[in-house]
């Protein structure tokens, strides 16, 4: 029974310094067979440094990595009969798709008929066995990414690494080869933990992401838990869309209420934390929260503000406004949202949302 409680992988306490300079600070986080994890933060925040931890090609200086509960940190890549893949997008040029599918399964020995079997599988799923011939420098980004995966998928791993995968490829083919990856991992069933830096990809494909800042895990939960309750302001504004309402607090019952650059504003009294009237807080709300009208109603949590911006990405809107008291506000609104009210920069409109949306930071 207790074991059935073992995750898979845990990352207990780890560290790993470079001389006095922390690559990982303190990293805690356990992960559970099956799942999609992303591993994501700013540029040097220690996230390649924790994957190559967990592959065994870097040692922690301090903590213990666990794999269904035993300690791994000083077995080599080799030793860990740890059934862990390290996906790498360098391929080898001189050889053919076959070859490089291929590459793996040779070093582990598997006679010529099993290799080609194997490789011919994967090539198929993966819809490369048209260029199964080919030299992998004549094939496109996304084949080349395919080939790859399929390398590394033909050895069967139960975790796959990836550190970046998508980053070669252009917008268009990156946002087809991430529901790619999300249905092959649905398919086989593998736990794939993915490094990257965009949030988008991060969000559209894991099953939770790790946050990371400065070496230290800032928040791991469910995209969408981590979108609507940031844990601390550096998540917040990190994965965007989020407006900040730096304000004073004054008690209003059940309710606290901000006045700020932004106005005023009302929302629920946070349950884990307290705050004194007079307090400097920050509120909160997600752009996506907040809806557009012509003119006030005269209503709680409604602000005026001049249109500054508009920003159209695909099928949606994100409108900057700048009230009176120099505050910026983002409202993320769907393109046939504002279709029936055409704004532009300059004009005055009225932000305003409902007082359960928002949400206070601690810190
Ligand atoms: N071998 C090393 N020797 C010294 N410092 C290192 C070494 N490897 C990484 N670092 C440092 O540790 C920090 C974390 O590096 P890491 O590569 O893990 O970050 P990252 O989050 O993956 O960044 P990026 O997104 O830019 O790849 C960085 O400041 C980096 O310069």
């Amino acid at each position: 029974m207790t074991r059935m409680a073992i995750p898979m992988i845990e990352l207990d306490r780890v560290a790993k310094h470079y001389g006095d300079q922390a690559a990982v600070a303190d990293v805690s986080f356990d992960i559970e067979k099956g799942e999609f994890i992303a591993l994501m933060g700013p540029s040097g925040c220690g996230k390649t440094t924790t994957l190559r931890m967990i592959a065994g090609l870097d040692q922690p200086t301090s903590g213990e990595i666990r794999l269904w509960g035993r300690r791994l940190n000083e077995d080599a890549p080799w030793e860990r009969d740890a059934p862990l893949v390290w996906q790498s997008y360098a391929l080898f040029p001189f050889l053919s798709v076959r070859k490089n599918v291929e590459f793996g399964l040779k070093q582990r020995g598997l006679p010529a008929a099993e290799r080609r079997r194997k490789a011919d599988e994967w090539m198929e799923r993966l819809g490369i066995a048209g260029f199964a011939e080919r030299g992998v420098d004549q094939l496109s980004g996304g084949q080349r990414q395919r080939v790859a995966l399929a390398r590394a998928l033909a050895l069967e791993p139960e975790m796959l690494l990836l550190d970046e995968p998508l980053s070669a490829l252009d917008p268009h083919l990156r946002v087809r080869m991430q529901s790619e990856l999300v249905r092959l991992h649905r398919e086989l069933g593998i736990t794939f933990i993915c490094v990257t830096h965009s949030h988008s990809e991060a969000f559209a494909m894991a099953d939770r992401v790790v946050i990371m800042n400065e070496g230290r895990v800032q928040q791991v939960g469910a995209p969408r838990d981590i979108y609507r309750r940031a844990a601390n302001r550096f998540v917040a504004e990190f994965v965007g869309g989020n407006n900040l309402f730096a304000g004073t607090a004054s008690s209003a019952g059940t309710r606290l209420r901000v006045d700020g650059p932004f106005g005023t504003a009302l929302a629920p009294r946070p349950a884990e934390f307290t705050f004194q009237d007079g307090d400097a807080v920050t509120l909160v709300v997600a752009a996506d929260r907040i809806e557009l009208a012509p003119a006030p109603m005269g209503a709680d949590n409604e602000v005026e503000g001049r249109v500054v911006t508009l920003d159209f990405v695909g099928s949606s809107v994100t409108v900057f406004l700048e009230t009176a008291g120099g505050a910026e506000l983002r409202i993320q609104q769907s393109l046939s949202q504002i279709e029936n009210t055409p704004l532009s920069p300059g004009q005055t409109i009225t932000a305003r949302w409902s007082q359960d949306v928002g949400f206070f930071l601690s810190s």
